[in-house]
């Protein structure tokens, strides 16, 4: 039995647009509940999220079943923090801060095992494996890992096209806060100078064939990304969601 398809990245190879939301709470429970929305892919966030290794896992257990793919961000792209997620069971990985073609190329080895790359092959006692239930896992999982990389600095701009041209690299995802603040426009994504680049990176991006990402609750701006190539998009942010739904129904009752 060789290892799970992974949905999300065949959907990506057919040209398909991914509808995506962060799941930021950290938690199993809430990222099942976002489970039944209806996204595509949901990314637990290791990056600005306070999750650690058991609570990514428990998360992509939350999600066995449902159709949201899991996507998990980590906090850098560490090769000892790739092994361990994908023992867990993630497919997918979202890499903050790739500035060159390099560090794109040694994130593709760190997701797959030799020959092709690094990846230690324990997965015997993981996971990932069904606890070695899936007796080819090892052999066969090399070809559902997606690596999507983060392009959020102008160096990364500057590299962006030798960074498309990395085998491997699934697609590219442009952070606009990263981008915003590397720019001089720090808490400023939408100003001219920011959204011009944007749209420069992910026209670049969708005509090298490669699927191009980014990330708005604005839904004008999502659909602004989307036409300017943008193939998986997040639209939301659950942790904001909340927020503000809570927010208003305080301010309305109470100033009502
Ligand atoms: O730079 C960005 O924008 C991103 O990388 C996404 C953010 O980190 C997201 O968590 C919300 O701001």
């Amino acid at each position: 039995m060789p290892a799970p398809l992974n949905p999300f990245k065949a959907a990506l190879a057919r040209g398909e647009r991914q509808i995506g939301c962060w799941a930021a709470f950290a938690d199993a429970y809430a990222t099942e509940l976002l489970a039944t929305a209806g996204f595509d892919w949901l990314v637990i966030d290791g990056e600005h999220a306070p999750n650690d290794l058991p609570t990514i896992t428990r998360q992509l257990q939350a999600l066995h079943g449902y159709d949201s793919h899991a996507v998990v961000r980590l906090p850098m792209g560490e090769a000892w923090a790739i092994k361990q997620v994908l023992d867990a069971g993630a497919q997918t990985l979202l890499i903050p801060l790739v500035e060159s073609a390099e560090e794109a190329a040694t994130l593709v080895r760190a997701m797959r095992y030799p020959p092709d790359g690094i990846r230690g092959s324990g997965a015997a006692l993981a996971r990932a494996s069904g606890f070695s239930s899936i007796p080819d896992y090892t052999k066969t999982a090399n070809d559902q890992m997606c690596l999507l990389v983060q392009v959020e600095t102008v160096a990364g701009l500057d590299a962006l096209d030798d960074i498309l041209t990395v085998e491997g690299v699934d697609g590219v995802f442009i952070g606009p806060s990263d981008l915003a603040a590397d720019m001089g426009y720090l808490g400023a994504k939408s100003d001219a100078p920011v959204q011009d680049a944007i749209r420069d990176a992910l026209g670049r991006i969708a005509a090298s064939g490669k699927p191009a990402g980014c990330l708005s609750m604005d839904h004008d701006q999502a659909r602004q990304y989307v036409d300017w190539g943008a193939q998986f998009i997040a639209v939301g942010i659950d942790v904001l969601m909340l927020a503000q739904t809570a927010r208003a129904t305080a301010a309305r009752w109470r100033d009502g």
